[in-house]
């Protein structure tokens, strides 16, 4: 089978079915042998579909008789292929667009509904020629930007009670961008300098990201991440310039010992190790021992030896004796600030796994913290964007461990770029172009103190 539309259409039947949309995609892809601009094609309409789900229902409530979720489930899929074309892909003639939909149908059980789906696409059509919005929006400011942008209502209510509402669009907005890809430099195998001459020798085009040292950003597409110069040699990770500030945050010193209680596939661990000069002592704790194999692997192809393993629970760790100058906790959590990296992620997320997660996150950074020494700092970081999840976690932490405290960032860089005045570093991806994140850098006092 070499259609990319029907290819989607399968893989959209599997997210619907319950898999993870980058699972379901990959599955497909392995499958076939596409040129790469069908692939680049397919990956856009699976991903795309499920990210503008609210909307693309929006749009067959509005122009069908039935609502959306009284369609049968795959007819749904493929209107909603349909309509994305014709909303969202600029490149692809509307009559294509029509065609090969009313064709998907024909092929997969809704021959006598043809009529049905080039009608209601050829409908969309005319709105769109006659009005700049075709879609019938509310007044309510929530559920407005939920339709508009395809997010659930209760996370347009966590940044709308943060942001304000042109603030709140521009995230939205950020957030059903294609993801960036950036590069963090090994220095202890390369320079910055040397990795930007090789990728440029390769065609790749590339740039800095101010406060942030050793990052790189690629440009355009870079076909497999695997095939670029430097990746076999060690010379550099895949990592989001904001996870690097983490790293910047902790300021590991090389001799040290460090832990990292949540360290899997160990893009932070393998950071320490470079910023420690490969010198010290680093545990990297984890409870998913599949997730820590990669890290390993991820520490060999870098050439890193300080490196332990520890699998289990952190939580829960009796025969862990090691005490760290330095201990990361970058705990699970929801990712509402990586929501443009997975594309069902906001529909997977709920207030109540939030809620959930916020128990975990304090029950780990309250058992965690007793592995530091005291005189020793913490550095609590997550993905995600919900208060709950954030500041909540370390006000409730403060207000019940009185030996520690907020401890500002040693780097001017990370102070001045990124510091809100409670001490705590919060990235807004729509104002520093990088992932969301939250990070704070707290220190216990010494018994002499
Ligand atoms: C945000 S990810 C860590 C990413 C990692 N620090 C990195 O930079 O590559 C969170 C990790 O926490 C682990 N985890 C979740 N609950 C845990 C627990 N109770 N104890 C230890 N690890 C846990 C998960 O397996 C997952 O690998």
């Amino acid at each position: 089978m070499t259609n990319p539309r029907q290819i989607a259409f399968n893989a959209l039947r599997d997210v619907h079915k319950g898999a993870y949309a980058d699972v379901a995609l990959n599955r497909a892809l392995q499958k076939v042998t596409l040129p790469n601009h069908d692939r680049r094609l397919l990956t856009e309409l699976v991903y795309g579909s499920v990210r503008r789900q609210r909307t693309l229902d929006a749009l067959i409530d509005q122009l069908a008789t039935k609502k959306s979720h009284q369609q049968p489930k795959d007819l749904r899929s493929i209107l909603h292929l349909g309509l994305y074309q014709l909303r969202y892909q600029e490149r692809i003639p509307a009559s294509a667009a029509v065609n090969t939909t009313v064709q998907l149908a024909k092929e997969n059980g809704f021959s006598g509904l043809t009529g049905f789906v080039n009608g209601l696409l050829r409908q969309y059509i005319r709105l769109a020629e006659k009005l700049p919005e075709p879609l019938k929006l509310p007044e309510n400011p929530v559920e407005r930007l939920g339709i508009l942008h395809s997010f659930p209502d209760w996370i347009i209510q966590v940044w709308l009670d943060q942001l304000d509402l042109v603030e709140t669009e521009n995230l939205c907005d950020w957030m059903n961008q294609t993801p960036t890809i950036d590069l963090r430099i090994n220095p202890l195998r390369t320079s910055i300098e040397e990795v930007e001459t090789a990728l440029e020798s390769a065609g790749i085009l590339t740039r800095r990201v101010n406060n942030c040292p050793q990052a790189l950003r690629l440009i355009g597409s870079t076909g497999a991440i695997q095939n670029l110069p430097g990746f076999n040699e060690g010379w550099w990770s895949v990592q989001d310039a904001s996870a690097q500030l983490v790293g910047y945050l902790l300021h590991p010193q090389a001799g040290e010992v460090v832990i990292d209680a949540c360290a899997a596939p160990g893009g932070k661990t393998t950071h320490i190790a470079e910023l420690m000069g490969d010198e010290g002592e680093i545990w990297a704790c984890d409870r998913t021992a599949s997730r820590l194999r990669k890290l390993k692997e991820n520490a060999q192809r870098l050439h890193l030896q300080s490196i332990q393993i520890c699998t289990g629970d952190s939580r829960n760790l009796p025969q862990f004796n090691h005490r760290g100058d330095r201990l990361l906790l970058d705990a699970p959590c929801s990712g509402l600030g990586t929501l443009h990296r997975h594309a069902d992620a906001r529909w997977r997320q709920t207030l109540e796994s939030v809620q959930e997660l916020s128990i975990l996150q304090t029950e780990l950074i309250s058992q965690t913290s007793q592995f530091v020494k005291p005189g020793g700092v913490l550095v609590y970081a997550t993905c995600t964007l919900h208060p709950a999840e954030n500041e909540g976690v370390i006000s409730t932490f403060l207000a019940n461990h009185p030996q520690w405290q907020i401890y500002p960032p040693s780097a001017d860089f990370l102070d001045s770029a990124y510091s809100t005045p409670q001490g705590w570093l919060k990235v807004w991806p729509h104002r520093q172009n990088m992932d969301g994140f939250f990070m704070v850098r707290l220190r216990k006092t010494n018994d002499s103190e």
